[in-house]
């Protein structure tokens, strides 16, 4: 998407046509710097510590990372080596897995001396399949948008509502939840987002408040606490969330809090959308909660806030009670049973199994 008129996506190819460059979101949203990737361990860090993240990118910077170990050893146990460490950084998302099988599979029968070059064109494969993909999300679930917009007064915006970041910075481009929100904006529909802030990261005060900004679309920061609220005031019209991981049955693993935005959609009739890319449904489980493996994360990230001063200098401080221990679940499941639909590309799907496995049989 565009960055003050300038189009950018989150991962690209420099013109070395080796080295690969990234956004460093970490340091979102008072600086905007991006990271040159020369190694595959550079790629492992860059998932592990957060300068990428969300499902997408993630898989598509494992498989740049693949790429830049072709490059200097394309022998299968230096190309099972990387597999096995940059499968280690995060445990949750599916596309990271998916993305370094897809490697593996468009490696293994090249001889080793043609790998690089297969590797590289591999990953941008998955980048562009990525961009596809949302654009298509955005489609289908811009059509949801649309009957609602039809209800409305005149110029009355759309208020949907979404948790944490799944727009174009946890993708390729586009976003999966921010796709249909993006395509309603620039045709012409009046929208409002709920940005949650999401603690303990803050990924929606600091990386969606930043991209809808820069879009001009219309937006709210709220607590994390707020949704419920709003939704028992009717100023939700629609919830719209993306995914790390969702299983064959429909459950819907993303970060902590969507499953209690759920609930309070489900309690108050508010319709609550998943917007699902397929790499990020995990065909092998049905049971998310007894399956999907949920990351915990360094408690760091609860005690202590980053943030700039009035004078410019980005300092960290604590935030909570000296010496109390904290917990830092990053993800949470929401059961099938609370997901109105499932906005993939190809189509708005029923979060149950028959459903999604006739969407997808190729995968079933
Ligand atoms: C389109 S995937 C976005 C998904 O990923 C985020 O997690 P994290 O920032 O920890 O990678 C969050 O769960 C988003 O919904």
């Amino acid at each position: 998407m565009k960055v003050d008129g300038k189009p950018y996506r989150t991962i690209w190819l420099n013109k070395d046509r080796w080295s690969v460059e990234i956004i460093d979101q970490t340091k979102f949203p008072h600086r905007f710097e991006t990271v040159t990737l020369r190694a595959m361990d550079d790629a492992a860090r860059a998932i592990k510590d957060m300068l990428v993240r969300g499902a997408p990118l993630i898989g598509a910077t494992a498989a740049y990372g693949m790429a830049l170990q072709a490059r200097i050893d394309p022998s299968d146990e230096a190309l099972t080596a990387a597999y096995e460490r940059l499968h280690a950084t995060r445990p949750t998302a599916i596309n990271l897995k998916w993305a370094l099988d897809e490697m593996m599979k468009a490696l293994r029968n090249f001889p080793p001396a043609e790998r690089a070059k297969r590797a590289y064109d591999r990953a941008a494969e998955i980048c562009e399949e990525d961009v596809a993909i949302n654009q298509a999300i955005g489609r289908n679930g811009l059509e949801l948008i649309k009957a609602i917009a039809a209800k409305k007064k005149p110029g009355e915006p759309v208020n949907v509502l979404t948790h944490c970041n799944a727009g174009w910075l946890a993708t390729v481009d586009w976003g999966t939840a921010t796709a249909p929100i993006y395509m309603a904006h620039d045709g012409g529909i009046p929208i409002h987002v709920w940005v949650d802030e999401t603690r303990p990261r803050n990924q929606g005060a600091s990386l969606t408040a930043w991209e809808l900004g820069h879009h001009g679309v219309k937006h709210t920061v709220i607590p994390d606490n707020t949704g419920g609220h709003l939704m028992q005031h009717g100023l939700v019209d629609l919830c719209i969330v993306g995914t790390d991981r969702t299983t064959a049955s429909g459950d819907v693993c993303n970060k902590i809090g969507t499953y209690l935005k759920a609930l309070a959609a489900h309690d108050n009739g508010v319709p609550f959308y998943v917007a699902l890319p397929s790499p990020t449904i995990d065909f092998t489980i049905d049971d998310g909660l007894k399956q999907i493996p949920i990351e915990q994360r360094s408690g760091d990230e609860v005690t202590k806030l980053t943030g700039i001063t009035k004078d410019g200098r980005i300092e960290t401080v604590d935030v909570v009670a000296p010496g109390s221990p904290v917990a830092n679940y990053a993800f949470d499941v929401t059961p099938a049973k609370y997901v109105t639909g499932l906005i993939t590309e190809r189509g708005v799907v029923k979060a149950e199994k028959a459903a999604i496995a006739r969407a997808f049989p190729e995968r079933a």
